[in-house]
Parts: C-alpha cells; structure tokens; sequence
C-alpha cells in the first residue's frame, strides 16, 4: 500500500504520483483513500477532472463503489494552475481524457512545491497506451498499478475489453459496456470478435 512521505523539512517539495490501470481496478477508490488522508493531515486539497466525464456525476469524482469526492470539472489542463493558488495537494481524476499538456502542467505544479495525484486508464479498449498517461508515468517520482479481477477466470486483469462494436476511442461506460480482462482472456476475446 501506498504511504506519504514524510517531510517535516520539507514542506514546500512537490512530486507527482500516477494511479494508473484497467477499469474497474481500484484507481478512484485508491485517489480517493489519498486525497482524504491528506485532508485528515491538515492539507489544502483541491480535485480536479475532465468536463467530458459526466459517466456518475457532472461535479463529482465517484468511484463504482460510488465513493465521492467534489470535484471542479475542467476543459483544459491549462485551467488548473489558475485554480491552484494556496494548495498542498492537486488530485486528478480520469487522467487519459486530457489533453497533451496535462504531464507539463503537472511538472509545474510539483515545481511549485505541490504534491500531485494522477489517476487514469493506461490503456485504451484496444490495449494501447491512452493519452497523457504514458508520458505521467514516466515524469512521476512514483506510480502505483492497480489491478482489477478478470471476469472471465478470475486472475488479475489489466485490460479493459469492450463488450459493444464502437471504434471510437472515446466512449463512456461502466459495466454494460467494458469488463476487466487478463491477458489470455483479452485475446481470447479479442480473436473470437474478429470476422472469420
Ligand atoms: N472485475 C472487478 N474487479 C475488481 N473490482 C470490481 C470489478 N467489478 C466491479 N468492481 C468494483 O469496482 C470497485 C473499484 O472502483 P473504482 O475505484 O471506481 O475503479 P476504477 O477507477 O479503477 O475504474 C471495486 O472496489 C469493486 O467494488
Ligand atoms: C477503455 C476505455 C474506457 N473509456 C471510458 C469508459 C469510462 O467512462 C472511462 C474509464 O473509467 P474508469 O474510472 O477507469 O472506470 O473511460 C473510453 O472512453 N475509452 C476506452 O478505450
Ligand atoms: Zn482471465
């Protein structure tokens, strides 16, 4: 499990943390455990996600345990900075849905002394990596993979396959639409869609 550093030394040092893998592993519940343990220490917290993310709520993080947390949905990574004056720790959830900028933006704010936590899907249905998050993992001090439970055989799953024939990347869902696969179960499933 992951712990806070301790820094009585240094309390104006940032970092970045990435929470990252399939649906339905864990990665909201895991931001959320964070954000209110920050809030328990005495820390200024401010949460923020993708506008385009309204799956369980326009304003709120929720996870699918529907845990939540306020949140400030946002159009642009540039607009998190301008909401950040006086804040100890920046949570930010659905990661993948931002744009390009969003790793820079993050590097600024942990410059600026804020410790940032980043949940996001590292890879989209097609098991390719997702948009800023391949580039987070690697500009964070740490990253944390969660896994979820494969529902085909029940190992660890790190895939999210999805059950309809939509191509496009962007396509919210929970349960109906995506379930968490393994490895073997991903291609497995994968073969079996493609035309004979
Ligand atoms: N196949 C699964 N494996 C693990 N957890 C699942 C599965 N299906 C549903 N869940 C539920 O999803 C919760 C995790 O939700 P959440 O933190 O929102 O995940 P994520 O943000 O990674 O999609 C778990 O605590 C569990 O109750
Ligand atoms: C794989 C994949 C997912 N999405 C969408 C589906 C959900 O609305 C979110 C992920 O939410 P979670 O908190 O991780 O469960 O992303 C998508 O648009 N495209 C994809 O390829
Ligand atoms: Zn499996």
């Amino acid at each position: 499990m992951f712990l806070e550093k301790t820094s009585p030394r240094d309390r104006r040092k940032g970092w970045i943390e990435v929470i990252c893998g399939s649906m339905f592993s864990g990665k909201t519940e895991e931001l959320l455990r964070r954000l209110k343990r920050a809030r328990i220490a005495g820390l200024t917290v401010e949460i923020f996600k993708p506008n385009i993310d309204i799956r369980y709520s326009q304003t709120h993080v929720v996870s699918h345990d529907a845990n939540s947390i306020a949140s400030t949905p946002v159009d642009a990574s540039g607009n998190i900075p301008l909401l950040c004056g006086n804040i100890d720790v920046v949570g930010i959830d659905e990661a993948q849905f931002f744009d390009p900028n969003l790793p820079e933006v993050c590097n600024l704010l942990a410059h600026q002394g804020i410790r940032v936590i980043v949940a996001g899907l590292d890879m989209d249905f097609k098991g390719q990596p997702f948009g800023p998050m391949p580039a987070l993992m690697a500009m964070a001090e740490y990253v944390t993979k969660v896994h979820a439970i494969c529902m085909h055989c029940g190992d660890l799953a790190h895939y999210s396959h999805r059950l309809t024939n939509n191509d496009q990347l962007l396509l919210l869902g929970e349960t109906s639409t995506y379930e968490p696969l393994c490895r073997t179960c991903y291609h497995k499933a994968i073969q079996s869609n493609k035309p004979s």
